[in-house]
């Protein structure tokens, strides 16, 4: 059979538009697959061995090689049984042994498969920077120790090692600011954005050693020592940070203590008026000895168990605490907090966590009250009777005696900083944020691994979105053709 001319032109435009129709049929598919299809989930995890205790953090993400960054939760906390490793001075071995339990529970989260591919690292805070000036070798023994354990684990372990404290409160500041979504934000419909207005906000960490304050400040930063850079998705960020060894809660609470002591010369027992009318404790002699913070001037010879006596007088315990900071050494001086410490002015929002955290949430004391209000709120607080606290908080002992102290140490801290009752409603104390833990981890996490590309990422999804209305588009063009043909054929049936 013959077909005419006209036959042979609309099967012709028929075929090419199948084929064409087709093409972009499996173009959009290939295209549909790569958006649809659930991409590789990725782990990580980061030990954070801190003076008083360590914590494992286990994250995950969705791989996405396109911009190399992904929305990054956080899987398990877990803490460790037991003390800080710079305690496991007498057999470095338990150190290592110590993180085996929450290091099985996490490695019980991760498929198999991807043991191997999870980025592992420890990283030791003020505790061990403390035992490395004190005992470098021993310091040494304790790291070979966690590094031995990990290094025998499925993991891919990156290393363990001592952060300085400028790292520990620049890589907080990243965590924060990450997981507020203040550098990039990942939107709802799957693009990155980022945010138009500037807004950083600052970091107040306080360990058992040390405290860290952190934030990007107006002008620059005249002292470089203080300073960290960092290019991340395209913009420049120098962040202030400043670490106060001795400062953090347990070694300033020792400190206090022993300026008690030397304080009451032979008088016994010892008046604490940080602790509350009617508490007496027996302290064995490791309260004053073995704390790299306290002079040894102020210890006990020989070391003898020490009876303390709660007066419950916060004017004398604000006094006491007072006492451990040099505020004379900044009089008059814009950018100086204490001790002599450089410091520009205070910009923005801040993140209080860790025991600014635990302290300020006991004393209920989280809800932006005014600086007046908290102040009133500790103050009474230190003058209830023990009885009564002990009675209003049944199964809290671990912590009871020192809230008072710590509450009012906070309040001498954040305005040795500079906080009034003005900037004090800039201050959030918060222990989660977008929830993750705030902490240095994350940041120390993102920054190894280099997941936080210094460029802005390419808009994450306008890619397919391209493809999608050119696909569409194109099908368009194809069905109409198909039609047009069709109608040329009706209207002008064959001769
Ligand atoms: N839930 C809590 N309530 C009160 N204090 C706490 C709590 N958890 C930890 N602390 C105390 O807060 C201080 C800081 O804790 P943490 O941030 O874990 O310190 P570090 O980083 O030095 O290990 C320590 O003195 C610790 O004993
Ligand atoms: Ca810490």
């Amino acid at each position: 059979m013959s077909l005419s001319w006209k036959e042979r032109a609309f099967l012709a435009l028929l075929g090419a538009a199948t084929a064409s129709g087709l093409t972009v049929l499996i173009l959009i598919l290939v295209e549909a697959s790569s958006v649809l299809l659930p991409a590789d989930t990725k782990f990580g995890i980061v030990f954070d061995a801190g003076s008083s205790h360590t914590s494992l953090f286990l994250y995950q993400w969705q791989a996405d090689k396109k911009n190399n960054s992904g929305v990054i939760s956080q899987a398990l906390a877990c803490r460790v049984e037991g003390p800080g490793i710079s305690s496991y001075t007498s057999d470095p071995t338990q150190a290592g042994e110590s993180l085996k339990g929450c290091l099985g529970e996490a490695l019980g989260l991760i498929p198999k498969a991807q043991h191997p591919d999870t980025a592992t690292f420890l990283g030791a805070t003020a505790g061990m920077r403390l035992l490395s000036q004190k005992n470098g070798s021993l310091a040494r023994d304790i790291l070979a120790a966690v590094t031995r354990v990990l290094s025998q684990s499925p993991v891919d372990f990156w290393g363990a090692e001592i952060l300085t404290g400028q790292d520990e409160g620049s890589f907080a500041w990243i965590t924060i600011n990450y997981a507020l979504g203040r550098l990039v934000k990942y939107s709802s419909s799957g693009e990155w954005i980022q945010p138009a207005e500037w807004a950083p906000v600052g970091v107040l960490d306080m360990g058992g050693a040390s405290t860290q304050i952190s934030f990007v400040p107006m002008a620059p930063i005249l002292d470089q020592s203080t300073q960290t850079t960092f290019r991340l998705y395209g913009r420049n960020y120098s962040v202030y940070t400043h670490s106060y060894l001795c400062y953090g809660r347990d070694a300033a609470l020792g400190r206090l203590l022993a300026a008690l002591v030397q304080q009451s010369g032979p008088q016994r027992p010892v008046h604490h008026p940080c602790y509350h009318s009617g508490y007496q404790v027996v302290l064995p002699p490791a309260a004053l000895h073995g704390s790299s913070c306290i002079p040894s001037s102020a210890v006990l010879e020989p070391p003898r168990n020490l009876t303390v006596l709660g007066t419950g007088n916060p004017a004398a315990c604000l006094a006491a605490i007072r006492a451990l900071f040099n505020f004379s050494s900044c009089a008059g001086q814009r950018e100086c907090a204490f001790n002599g410490v450089y410091q520009p002015p205070l910009r923005g929002r801040f993140y209080a966590f860790s025991d600014f955290y635990h302290t300020f949430s006991f004393l209920n004391l989280t809800s932006r009250q005014p600086l007046g209000t908290v102040n009133t709120t500790i103050w009474e607080f230190c003058q209830r009777p023990w009885r009564l606290v002990e009675a209003s908080y049944p199964g809290q002992e671990r912590w009871l005696c020192s809230f008072c102290a710590a509450g009012l140490y906070v309040l001498t801290l954040l305005q040795g900083y500079g906080f009034s009752a003005d900037t004090w409603p800039s201050i959030d104390f918060e222990e989660q944020a977008g929830g993750v833990d705030i902490g240095w981890t994350l940041g120390y996490m993102l920054n190894l691994t280099g997941m936080i590309p210094a460029e802005a990422p390419a808009p994450g999804r306008a890619q397919s979105y391209g493809v999608w209305t050119a696909g569409v588009v194109f099908l368009v063009l194809t069905i109409g053709t198909v039609l047009g043909a069709g109608a040329v054929q009706l209207l002008w049936p064959q001769e």
